[in-house]
Protein backbone atom coordinates (compact mmCIF):
# COMPACT_ATOMS: atom_id res chain seq x y z
CA UNK A 1 0.00 0.00 0.00
CA UNK A 2 1.28 3.10 -0.86
CA UNK A 3 -0.66 5.94 1.14
CA UNK A 4 -1.55 5.48 4.45
CA UNK A 5 -4.67 4.17 5.88
CA UNK A 6 -6.86 7.39 6.75
CA UNK A 7 -10.11 6.42 9.47
CA UNK A 8 -12.85 8.77 9.09
CA UNK A 9 -14.38 10.72 12.23
CA UNK A 10 -17.44 12.27 12.32
CA UNK A 11 -18.50 14.09 15.34
CA UNK A 12 -17.45 12.09 18.32
CA UNK A 13 -16.92 8.57 16.68
CA UNK A 14 -14.01 7.27 14.82
CA UNK A 15 -14.66 4.65 12.04
CA UNK A 16 -11.94 2.63 11.20
CA UNK A 17 -10.62 2.14 14.29
CA UNK A 18 -10.94 -0.87 17.01
CA UNK A 19 -14.45 -2.69 16.84
CA UNK A 20 -16.82 -2.09 14.13
CA UNK A 21 -19.29 0.96 14.64
CA UNK A 22 -23.05 0.31 15.10
CA UNK A 23 -25.23 2.13 12.76
CA UNK A 24 -29.29 2.22 13.13
CA UNK A 25 -31.36 3.10 9.88
CA UNK A 26 -33.90 5.27 10.26
CA UNK A 27 -37.20 3.75 8.36
CA UNK A 28 -40.66 5.95 9.01
CA UNK A 29 -42.64 6.84 5.87
CA UNK A 30 -43.92 10.14 8.16
CA UNK A 31 -43.05 12.87 10.03
CA UNK A 32 -44.47 11.80 12.99
CA UNK A 33 -42.95 8.05 12.37
CA UNK A 34 -39.63 9.86 12.23
CA UNK A 35 -39.96 11.55 14.91
CA UNK A 36 -40.99 8.54 17.38
CA UNK A 37 -38.41 6.06 15.83
CA UNK A 38 -35.68 9.29 16.19
CA UNK A 39 -37.08 9.47 20.06
CA UNK A 40 -36.72 5.85 20.33
CA UNK A 41 -33.03 5.89 19.26
CA UNK A 42 -31.84 8.20 22.15
CA UNK A 43 -31.95 5.43 24.05
CA UNK A 44 -30.62 2.61 22.06
CA UNK A 45 -26.65 1.40 22.07
CA UNK A 46 -25.53 3.23 18.67
CA UNK A 47 -22.83 4.78 17.25
CA UNK A 48 -24.16 5.87 14.17
CA UNK A 49 -27.71 6.75 12.75
CA UNK A 50 -28.45 6.49 9.39
CA UNK A 51 -31.66 7.66 8.14
CA UNK A 52 -33.04 6.27 4.64
CA UNK A 53 -35.16 8.52 3.29
CA UNK A 54 -36.01 6.50 0.42
CA UNK A 55 -38.64 5.88 2.93
CA UNK A 56 -39.65 8.98 3.55
CA UNK A 57 -43.15 9.97 1.74
CA UNK A 58 -42.32 13.51 0.99
CA UNK A 59 -38.87 12.25 -0.53
CA UNK A 60 -39.33 13.94 -3.85
CA UNK A 61 -40.02 17.90 -2.12
CA UNK A 62 -36.56 18.96 -0.98
CA UNK A 63 -37.86 21.21 1.65
CA UNK A 64 -39.71 18.72 3.25
CA UNK A 65 -36.93 16.27 3.54
CA UNK A 66 -35.15 19.50 4.99
CA UNK A 67 -37.94 19.98 7.89
CA UNK A 68 -38.11 16.35 8.58
CA UNK A 69 -34.50 16.03 9.34
CA UNK A 70 -34.67 19.23 11.62
CA UNK A 71 -37.30 17.60 13.05
CA UNK A 72 -35.26 14.14 13.22
CA UNK A 73 -32.30 16.34 14.46
CA UNK A 74 -34.34 17.88 17.88
CA UNK A 75 -34.29 14.21 19.25
CA UNK A 76 -30.64 13.42 17.97
CA UNK A 77 -28.47 16.27 17.79
CA UNK A 78 -24.87 14.72 18.53
CA UNK A 79 -25.38 11.87 16.87
CA UNK A 80 -23.35 11.81 13.43
CA UNK A 81 -26.17 11.14 11.07
CA UNK A 82 -25.61 9.22 7.82
CA UNK A 83 -28.01 10.36 4.60
CA UNK A 84 -29.38 7.46 2.39
CA UNK A 85 -31.29 7.47 -0.52
CA UNK A 86 -31.63 4.19 -1.47
CA UNK A 87 -32.71 3.05 -5.40
CA UNK A 88 -35.40 0.81 -6.32
CA UNK A 89 -32.51 -0.92 -8.38
CA UNK A 90 -30.38 -1.58 -5.50
CA UNK A 91 -33.05 -2.74 -2.84
CA UNK A 92 -34.61 0.99 -2.12
CA UNK A 93 -37.84 1.79 -1.49
CA UNK A 94 -38.91 4.25 -4.02
CA UNK A 95 -37.74 5.33 -7.99
CA UNK A 96 -35.82 9.15 -8.30
CA UNK A 97 -34.50 10.13 -11.58
CA UNK A 98 -30.53 10.92 -11.89
CA UNK A 99 -30.77 14.52 -11.60
CA UNK A 100 -33.24 14.81 -9.13
CA UNK A 101 -30.88 12.08 -6.69
CA UNK A 102 -27.68 14.49 -7.61
CA UNK A 103 -29.63 17.34 -6.72
CA UNK A 104 -31.32 15.56 -3.38
CA UNK A 105 -27.90 14.57 -2.30
CA UNK A 106 -25.57 17.98 -3.02
CA UNK A 107 -28.51 20.16 -1.83
CA UNK A 108 -28.28 17.87 1.86
CA UNK A 109 -24.89 17.42 1.92
CA UNK A 110 -24.68 21.58 1.81
CA UNK A 111 -27.52 21.52 4.51
CA UNK A 112 -25.12 21.19 7.22
CA UNK A 113 -27.55 18.67 8.96
CA UNK A 114 -26.20 15.42 8.00
CA UNK A 115 -22.41 14.19 8.59
CA UNK A 116 -21.65 11.67 6.14
CA UNK A 117 -23.85 10.77 2.50
CA UNK A 118 -24.35 7.20 0.74
CA UNK A 119 -23.85 7.68 -2.65
CA UNK A 120 -24.30 4.67 -5.11
CA UNK A 121 -21.45 3.84 -7.29
CA UNK A 122 -23.26 2.83 -10.19
CA UNK A 123 -25.57 5.81 -10.93
CA UNK A 124 -22.58 6.65 -13.38
CA UNK A 125 -19.28 8.09 -12.56
CA UNK A 126 -19.73 11.40 -13.61
CA UNK A 127 -22.58 11.97 -11.14
CA UNK A 128 -21.22 9.95 -8.22
CA UNK A 129 -18.28 12.44 -8.88
CA UNK A 130 -20.65 15.80 -8.96
CA UNK A 131 -22.05 14.62 -5.38
CA UNK A 132 -18.10 14.05 -4.00
CA UNK A 133 -17.21 17.20 -4.80
CA UNK A 134 -19.90 19.34 -3.58
CA UNK A 135 -20.00 16.98 -0.06
CA UNK A 136 -16.03 17.66 0.27
CA UNK A 137 -16.38 21.03 -0.14
CA UNK A 138 -18.74 20.80 2.64
CA UNK A 139 -16.37 18.46 4.75
CA UNK A 140 -18.91 15.99 4.60
CA UNK A 141 -17.45 12.33 4.04
CA UNK A 142 -19.11 10.31 1.48
CA UNK A 143 -19.71 6.15 1.31
CA UNK A 144 -19.94 5.05 -1.81
CA UNK A 145 -22.05 1.65 -1.78
CA UNK A 146 -23.17 -1.19 -4.00
CA UNK A 147 -25.34 -4.03 -3.26
CA UNK A 148 -26.77 -7.06 -4.88
CA UNK A 149 -30.19 -8.19 -3.17
CA UNK A 150 -30.12 -11.04 -5.75
CA UNK A 151 -26.62 -12.54 -5.52
CA UNK A 152 -22.99 -12.28 -4.54
CA UNK A 153 -20.29 -11.43 -6.76
CA UNK A 154 -17.19 -13.40 -6.74
CA UNK A 155 -14.03 -12.41 -5.02
CA UNK A 156 -12.10 -10.43 -7.80
CA UNK A 157 -15.04 -8.61 -8.68
CA UNK A 158 -15.90 -7.54 -4.69
CA UNK A 159 -12.21 -6.04 -4.87
CA UNK A 160 -12.88 -4.20 -8.40
CA UNK A 161 -16.34 -2.34 -7.41
CA UNK A 162 -14.30 -1.44 -3.53
CA UNK A 163 -11.57 -0.15 -4.99
CA UNK A 164 -13.54 1.73 -7.96
CA UNK A 165 -15.34 3.47 -4.81
CA UNK A 166 -11.96 4.42 -3.73
CA UNK A 167 -11.05 5.77 -7.22
CA UNK A 168 -13.86 7.65 -7.55
CA UNK A 169 -13.19 9.50 -4.16
CA UNK A 170 -15.04 7.37 -1.86
CA UNK A 171 -14.04 8.21 2.34
CA UNK A 172 -15.45 4.69 3.28
CA UNK A 173 -16.39 1.70 0.92
CA UNK A 174 -19.70 0.06 0.81
CA UNK A 175 -20.80 -3.43 -0.31
CA UNK A 176 -23.77 -5.45 0.24
CA UNK A 177 -24.51 -9.16 -1.14
CA UNK A 178 -26.52 -11.79 -0.71
CA UNK A 179 -25.19 -15.37 0.10
CA UNK A 180 -26.46 -18.49 -2.18
CA UNK A 181 -24.23 -20.69 0.31
CA UNK A 182 -21.62 -20.18 2.82
CA UNK A 183 -19.26 -20.32 0.28
CA UNK A 184 -20.60 -16.86 -0.75
CA UNK A 185 -20.26 -15.66 2.92
CA UNK A 186 -16.78 -16.87 2.75
CA UNK A 187 -16.37 -14.51 -0.26
CA UNK A 188 -17.51 -11.50 0.93
CA UNK A 189 -15.51 -11.32 4.26
CA UNK A 190 -12.32 -13.05 1.64
CA UNK A 191 -12.43 -9.98 -0.51
CA UNK A 192 -13.04 -7.35 2.76
CA UNK A 193 -9.88 -9.19 4.20
CA UNK A 194 -8.05 -8.85 0.63
CA UNK A 195 -8.68 -5.22 0.02
CA UNK A 196 -7.85 -3.88 3.81
CA UNK A 197 -5.13 -6.14 3.67
CA UNK A 198 -3.67 -4.78 -0.50
CA UNK A 199 -5.85 -1.64 -1.27
CA UNK A 200 -7.87 0.22 0.95
CA UNK A 201 -6.96 4.08 2.27
CA UNK A 202 -9.82 4.15 3.68
CA UNK A 203 -13.05 2.61 5.92
CA UNK A 204 -14.62 -0.58 4.02
CA UNK A 205 -18.36 -1.29 5.29
CA UNK A 206 -19.50 -4.83 3.67
CA UNK A 207 -22.09 -7.21 4.65
CA UNK A 208 -23.37 -10.23 3.40
CA UNK A 209 -27.18 -10.26 3.73
CA UNK A 210 -29.73 -12.34 5.41
CA UNK A 211 -29.39 -15.22 8.19
CA UNK A 212 -26.15 -16.74 6.42
CA UNK A 213 -24.46 -13.89 6.20
CA UNK A 214 -24.88 -12.53 9.98
CA UNK A 215 -21.37 -13.79 10.61
CA UNK A 216 -20.15 -10.85 8.55
CA UNK A 217 -22.31 -8.31 10.74
CA UNK A 218 -20.24 -8.98 13.47
CA UNK A 219 -16.73 -10.13 12.43
CA UNK A 220 -15.78 -6.82 10.99
CA UNK A 221 -12.99 -6.37 13.40
CA UNK A 222 -10.86 -8.97 12.28
CA UNK A 223 -11.40 -9.09 8.30
CA UNK A 224 -12.05 -5.25 7.93
CA UNK A 225 -15.41 -4.12 7.89
CA UNK A 226 -15.13 -0.71 9.84
CA UNK A 227 -19.10 -0.59 10.49
CA UNK A 228 -22.41 -2.79 10.93
CA UNK A 229 -25.95 -2.40 10.70
CA UNK A 230 -28.33 -3.36 13.59
CA UNK A 231 -32.14 -2.76 13.95
CA UNK A 232 -33.89 -1.27 16.71
CA UNK A 233 -37.71 -1.50 15.68
CA UNK A 234 -37.65 -2.46 12.21
CA UNK A 235 -34.69 -3.54 9.67
CA UNK A 236 -33.82 -1.87 6.85
CA UNK A 237 -32.19 -4.87 5.17
CA UNK A 238 -32.06 -8.75 5.94
CA UNK A 239 -30.24 -10.23 8.43
CA UNK A 240 -29.96 -6.60 10.56
CA UNK A 241 -29.95 -8.42 14.33
CA UNK A 242 -31.19 -5.93 17.22
CA UNK A 243 -28.85 -3.64 18.47
CA UNK A 244 -28.27 -4.94 21.96
CA UNK A 245 -26.86 -8.28 20.61
CA UNK A 246 -24.63 -6.75 18.04
CA UNK A 247 -23.10 -4.72 20.61
CA UNK A 248 -22.36 -7.72 23.03
CA UNK A 249 -21.58 -10.05 20.08
CA UNK A 250 -18.45 -7.08 19.04
CA UNK A 251 -17.76 -6.47 22.47
CA UNK A 252 -17.31 -10.32 23.06
CA UNK A 253 -15.03 -10.60 19.90
CA UNK A 254 -13.16 -7.26 20.64
CA UNK A 255 -12.01 -8.84 23.97
CA UNK A 256 -10.24 -11.22 22.61
CA UNK A 257 -8.32 -9.59 19.92
O1 LIG B 1 -26.18 -0.15 2.61
C1 LIG B 1 -26.74 -0.43 3.65
C2 LIG B 1 -26.54 -1.71 4.27
C3 LIG B 1 -27.84 -2.44 4.42
O2 LIG B 1 -28.31 -2.80 3.15
C4 LIG B 1 -27.61 -3.73 5.22
O3 LIG B 1 -27.57 -4.79 4.61
O4 LIG B 1 -27.46 -3.65 6.45
C5 LIG B 1 -28.83 -1.53 5.13
C6 LIG B 1 -29.01 -0.21 4.43
O5 LIG B 1 -29.90 0.62 5.19
C7 LIG B 1 -27.72 0.48 4.27
O6 LIG B 1 -27.87 1.65 3.51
Amino acid sequence: MTNEFKPVIVKHVVIGEGAPKVCVPLVGRTTEQLQEEARFLQTADLDVVEWRVDFFEHVHHIERVRAALLEIRAYLPSVPLIFTFRTKQEGGETDMAIDEYVQLNQSLAASGQVDMIDVELFIGDEHVRAIVDKAHQHHVPVIISNHDFAATPPKEEIIARLRKSQELGGDLLKLAAMPQSPADVLALMDATYTMKEQYATRPLITMSMAGQGVISRLAGELFGSALTFGAAKRASAPGQIPVSELRNALNLLHNQL
